[in-house]
């Protein structure tokens, strides 16, 4: 995965700036399964990510803190994994949804995947500062799992990429409530 480092995104539809009030994948979640760090709408200490469609593919945008710091001036790794991660399951929860027909603001929730494999190649040092943007798309659809593409930039430069592993949720992650882990 060399090609392409410190490209620029083309320009997008909407620059991935959703319109207000605009529901995002996160937003449709079912209540029980929306605890996630990163993604859960009900976690108040997470990071609340929102994935919405733009264009061909999803994003998510996110205002590192200064606590996300790696060493002044540059962004955690971890957290760009998890930028990653959690946009990659919101693109491929989409895409299970797209496929059972249905779309956004459907009463159904969205359906919930864990990350299989979680794959990231930083390709350049993130700036701590501005926004970042997550890009996402499917580049694979199975019975069983769907593998994402995403790619992250800081002021239009691409920092960092990722492919990730999304599978259903097995059965044996649900039922238990926030706290109680089996560990
Ligand atoms: C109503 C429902 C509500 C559910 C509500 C759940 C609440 C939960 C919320 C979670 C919120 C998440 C938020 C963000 C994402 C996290 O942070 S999730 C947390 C981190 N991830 C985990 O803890 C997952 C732990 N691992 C597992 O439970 C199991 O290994 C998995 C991932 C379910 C896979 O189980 P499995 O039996 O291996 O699945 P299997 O059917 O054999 O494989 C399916 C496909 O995936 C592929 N695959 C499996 N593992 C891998 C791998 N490591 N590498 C590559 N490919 C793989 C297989 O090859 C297979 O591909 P195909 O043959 O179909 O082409």
């Amino acid at each position: 995965m060399t090609a392409d480092r410190g490209a620029q995104h083309p320009p997008a539809a909407g620059e991935g700036r959703p319109p207000a009030g605009a529901i995002a994948v996160q937003d449709r979640y079912a209540d029980d399964f929306a605890w996630c760090y990163g993604c859960g709408r009900h976690n108040p200490a997470g990071l609340g990510l929102k994935t919405h469609w733009d264009g061909e593919g999803t994003v998510t945008r996110f205002r590192p803190r200064p606590e996300h710091m790696a060493v002044p001036g540059y962004v955690y790794g971890g957290l760009i994994a998890s930028l990653i991660d959690c946009h990659s399951m919101a693109t491929a929860s989409l895409a299970l949804y797209h496929r059972d027909g249905h779309r956004l603001g459907d009463p159904e929730p969205v359906p919930r995947c864990v990350t299989a494999s979680l794959q990231v190649d930083y390709l350049r040092p993130t700036p701590l500062g501005p926004e970042l943007v997550v890009r996402g798309r499917v580049v694979e659809l199975g019975a069983r799992k769907a593998v994402v593409e995403s790619e992250l930039y800081a002021n239009g430069v691409l920092c960092a990429r990722g492919r990730v592993v999304a599978v259903p949720a097995p059965p044996t992650m649900t039922g238990a409530s926030p706290g109680q882990g089996e560990g």
